[in-house]
């Protein structure tokens, strides 16, 4: 009896959590916990509830569509057909048992018939606002949100500020169609700088900023945010004589509506498991959120077998992509410096998982935005990481404060070497003076050493335990190593062999570009272009040093803060000390003259690019020798592309280049074919 009533707190309990999660997340667009974290909730209370059949009730969140329209400012409108959500599933498994349960509905009313043949359609799922508009002769008359999927509200207003919605159609005809309206991600980043900037608090993401813009009550600041719509759905299509969804998506698009233009046919599960494989990396590149891909019965005639619960179709599931935003435990904060001296706070998190890899610190960027983002230690705090970029903290959960939190407190003495910090530029960056400080030193090692810069092998380890033994006092002392090898290679875990390695890479690094050994010198502001443009204008680094402030900002692309940086940098004496050294030591600070002898016809006024795992070649190395041959590189697939060089899983690129049509493809064979 005990363990029933305990039960029962407990459904009441997630319940009530629940509420409160859809109050916040569809009434005031924004977030306490991350999606999954929601998810993983309302899969708990299903599993309860399934095994407590007694403490059901019709209004559990398992059951409703998420949202209310109770306190709305706008006109409440019913619904002619029900908006549903989407059941969702994190995993393939899920997904083959929606497969099987679609397949059972369909045997089981049709019995005999066991090999029913089931065409999926995939879509990619938008995530942002739904909303359902309607046309009278062709002409926009209503649009209306979700709101509890029975009744939503008036947007009418708000929907025709936005510019990829036709107000007239190119048919007279009267229909339902429902979309998502998205903030694309370049709106949503400009939108947040200026919300930083001013003050306001940052939307933690794109669907967020997307409901907050178009349930605002003026739509003159709609017609600012540059909203975007896709549709997906047309209510009216068995009535207008379509058969399949595809089919009456297509004719959306015709009617002069914007659409994703992704709506793979899939005939198996191994068809959809491989398409969702390619969105898993593909949807990065996209210029809109997505948060997972969008599975439909393709054959419309099956819907009204295959039926809806109260909450979604059965017809389609959402299958979602692992989650970039996760929340987590701001539990301290580090201060870190930099090799310009710039000290930069740092959060240390409570390990979580984000995008299947465990995070355990994030960015923090600098005081200034601790303090516009109003973060804390002890609160609750949304990261997120995306493809391949350093986890940011994006911000904080104000509603779970507690009291306990303390204020992050920025440093007044360097934390590596003691000395006074200084303030630059009112609050931003804090600064560490001291020219021996250890972390400076170690930041400009790493910088210098680092694959655009002198590529040299060995990481920070290396670099700090280098130091440490007085093996490395300034960035010359690279190309003086090769005397102490007998010394280095009877340092613990490092190894002859490994020595040996670094030896060569240091003494490869000679040959490099000027345009790198310049980028690697680490001058305040020059960063890779400058390091090209520099080199390209000055030929060799004595005309660099030599220049005045006035001959630099004649350079186009070199602005006051480049110049003054530049020429303060060679007047320094320090400087100059260790650049001799580098001199000294053979390394290249000239341009090559180019030998027009070497040019060869196929490549003199030709584009190339590379794309995929070369087996043959290092990147770097095409690019060269494009270069010598009188070839053009290029960064990307586009019409003036007369080459692309692919190697193994060439991906994205390749498609395109066969999309356009006009562009050649090589092998790496071929390639070297045309080189000779
Ligand atoms: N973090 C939180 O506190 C919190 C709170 C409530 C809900 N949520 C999240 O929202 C989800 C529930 O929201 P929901 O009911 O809007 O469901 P959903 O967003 O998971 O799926 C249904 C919606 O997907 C959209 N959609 C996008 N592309 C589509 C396409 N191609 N075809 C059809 N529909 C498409 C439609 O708007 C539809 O209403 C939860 O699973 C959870 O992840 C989070
Ligand atoms: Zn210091």
């Amino acid at each position: 009896m005990k363990d029933k009533k305990n039960i029962k707190a407990e459904i009441e309990k997630i319940r009530e959590e629940l509420h409160r999660h859809n109050y916040h997340y569809y009434e005031k667009n924004e977030s306490l916990i991350s999606d999954v974290e929601y998810d993983n909730l309302l899969k708990k209370l299903e599993k309860l509830e399934a095994e407590n059949p007694e403490y059901r009730t019709e209004s559990s969140p398992t059951l409703v569509v998420g949202g209310g329209v109770k306190d709305t400012k706008f006109t409440k409108v019913t619904h002619k057909k029900p908006m549903l959500s989407l059941s969702n599933t994190y995993n393939l498994k899920d997904l083959e048992d929606f497969d099987g349960r679609v397949k059972r509905i369909l045997n089981g009313s049709r019995a005999g018939d066991e090999n029913t043949q089931v065409d999926y359609a995939l879509e990619l799922k938008l995530d942002g606002i739904a909303v359902s508009i309607h046309y009278e002769d062709g002409r926009l008359i209503q649009a209306v949100t979700r709101g509890d999927g029975k009744v939503g509200e008036d947007v009418t207003e708000n929907i025709m500020q936005i510019r990829s919605i036709p107000k007239y159609l190119k048919e007279s005809v009267s229909v339902e169609v429902r979309g998502e309206i998205v903030l694309p991600l370049a709106e949503f980043e400009s939108l947040n700088k200026k919300r930083l900037e001013s003050g306001e608090e940052v939307f933690a993401n794109p669907r967020n900023a997307a409901g907050g813009t178009l349930r605002q009550k003026d739509a003159a600041i709609v017609g600012q945010r540059n909203l975007d719509a896709y549709v997906y759905y047309l209510a009216d299509s068995e009535e207008l004589g379509f058969e399949t969804h595809i089919e009456s998506i297509k004719y959306l698009e015709g009617l002069g509506f914007k659409t994703t233009k992704v709506y793979d046919l899939c005939e198996t599960i191994e068809d959809l498991e491989t398409r969702i494989k390619y969105w898993e990396n593909e949807r990065n590149n996209l210029d809109y959120e997505t948060d997972g891909l969008v599975i439909k019965v393709n054959n419309l005639s099956l819907y009204e077998e295959l039926g809806a619960t109260t909450k979604a179709p059965r017809w389609a599931i959402s299958y979602k992509f692992p989650a970039k935003q996760v929340t987590t435990k701001l539990k301290d904060v580090t201060w870190q410096v930099g090799r310009t001296g710039k000290v930069t706070p740092v959060a240390e998190l409570e390990a979580v998982e984000v995008s299947g890899s465990m995070v355990r610190r994030a960015s923090l960027h600098n005081y200034d935005e601790v303090i516009r983002k109003d973060i804390k230690i002890g609160d609750t705090v949304f990261i997120e990481k995306a493809a391949e970029i350093i986890p940011q903290v994006i911000k904080p959960v104000k509603e779970l404060r507690d009291g306990t939190e303390e204020e992050i407190i920025p440093p007044t003495n360097c934390p590596v070497c003691n000395s006074i910090l200084e303030k630059e530029e009112g609050l931003v960056n804090l600064k560490c003076m001291n020219p021996h400080c250890r972390a400076k030193l170690q930041g400009k090692m790493e910088y210098f050493i680092s694959r655009d810069a002198m590529n040299i092998i060995g990481g920070s380890k290396i670099v700090e335990k280098f130091i440490e033994l007085g093996f490395l006092k300034e960035i010359s002392d690279f190309y003086e190593l090769h005397l102490k090898k007998d010394e280095l290679e009877k340092l613990d875990n490092l190894g002859s062999k490994s020595i040996e390695k670094l030896l060569i890479s240091i003494e490869e690094s000679k040959k490099l570009d000027y345009s790198k050994t310049l980028y690697a010198l680490g001058i305040p502001f020059v960063g890779k272009f400058l390091g090209g443009l520099l080199s390209k204008e000055s030929k060799n680094i004595e005309n660099l040093a030599k220049m005045e402030v006035e001959e630099l900002l004649a350079i186009d692309g070199v602005g006051g803060k480049v110049a003054q940086s530049v020429y303060g940098y060679f007047r320094d004496e320090d400087n100059m000390r260790v650049l001799e050294k580098l001199k000294d030591a053979g390394v290249n600070f000239e341009i090559e003259e180019v030998d027009e002898g070497s040019h060869l016809e196929e490549f003199v006024g030709k584009t190339f690019l590379a794309t995929g795992k070369l087996i043959h070649f290092k990147r770097q190395e095409i690019k060269d020798i494009v270069e010598k041959l009188g070839g053009t590189n290029m960064s990307g697939v586009s019409k003036k592309l007369d080459y692309l060089i692919v190697g193994e899983k060439p991906g994205s690129k390749l498609k395109k280049a066969e999309e356009l049509g006009s562009v050649k493809i090589l092998t790496e064979e071929e390639f070297l074919e045309l080189t000779k």
